[in-house]
């Protein structure tokens, strides 16, 4: 049985996490954590992999103590920086382990993993890009973590293609043209009754090709959460992994 630590217990992703752990034949429970709690009570003698899903402003945090605690660890919880991948780079350098995992995504539903690869193959293809995303309204960040990954795939799709910055002839701007993320253009709406969304309008003259994925309940993530555990705890990770494609044959 592989040994799971939920931290974010109590949240909506957290107690899905549990819920899933609970469903899946191979795994058991080992610790729930949330807010106020020391996740130091996780180690590596009652907990093969940690899952957190917690808030951006813990989740660094968290992962540096899992790591000195000689856990692996699957993070889903969003805010990550380059600065912040490093500082998780440079703890499992000094891990108590020497093929200590840590996996980070910003979205373990296939469809939008999908959706961010095929955007990325796309964007080559079309004068103007930009994204929506579309969340329900007790989401505390914006834009989205997968919105952010998707436009730096873009932005990297169009360089490595040699286009320069998209057509905008906007002259005054209020803040309706979203947050530009590596020149692409991010717009969030935040609805009741919405759960996690995404579009990806793509542009040229005359024609438009729109990428969508919808993960319409929590559900959509957890065979995603579940398989990174399950590559975690079978090894051949080492180090720190982003984005489910890690896993997948695209
Ligand atoms: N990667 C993915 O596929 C997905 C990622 N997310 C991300 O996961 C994160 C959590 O989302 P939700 O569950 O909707 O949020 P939530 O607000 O429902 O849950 C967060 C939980 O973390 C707990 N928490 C806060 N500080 C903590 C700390 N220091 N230690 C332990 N627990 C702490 C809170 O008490 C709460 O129970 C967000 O960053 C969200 O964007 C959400 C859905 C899918
Ligand atoms: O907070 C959410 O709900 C979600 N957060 C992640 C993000 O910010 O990308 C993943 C998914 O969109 C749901």
């Amino acid at each position: 049985m592989i040994r799971v630590a939920v931290v974010g217990a109590k949240g909506r992703m957290g107690a899905s996490v549990v819920q899933a752990v609970n469903d899946a034949d191979d795994m058991q429970l080992s610790h729930t954590i949330d807010h106020g709690q020391d996740p130091a009570q996780i180690n590596s003698d009652n907990t093969d992999v940690a899952v957190e899903f917690t808030v951006p402003s813990a989740s660094l945090s968290n992962v540096l103590t899992l790591i000195a605690q000689g856990v692996d660890v699957v993070v889903g919880t969003t805010g990550w920086d380059e600065d912040k991948l490093e500082q998780v780079r440079q703890a499992l350098a000094n891990a108590p382990r020497a093929d200590q995992s840590v996996f980070i995504a910003p979205n373990f539903a296939i469809s939008a993993v999908l959706a961010d690869h095929f955007a990325a193959q796309a964007a080559k293809y079309f004068e103007s890009v930009e994204v929506v995303e579309l969340h329900h309204p007790d989401k505390i960040d914006a834009p989205s973590g997968t919105a952010i990954h998707t436009a730096q795939a873009i932005a990297a799709s169009r360089r490595e293609a040699g286009f320069g910055p998209m057509p905008d002839g906007t002259v005054t701007d209020g803040g309706s043209r979203g947050q530009v993320v590596d020149g692409v253009h991010v717009h969030a709406v935040r609805l009741r009754g919405l759960n996690a969304h995404e579009e990806i309008l793509l542009g040229n003259a005359g024609e438009q090709l729109v990428i969508r994925a919808d993960s319409f309940d929590r559900g959509s993530f957890m065979q995603g959460v579940l398989l990174a555990v399950r590559k975690l705890r079978d090894g051949g990770y080492p180090g720190l992994n982003v984005g489910l494609d890690t896993f997948l044959d695209l």
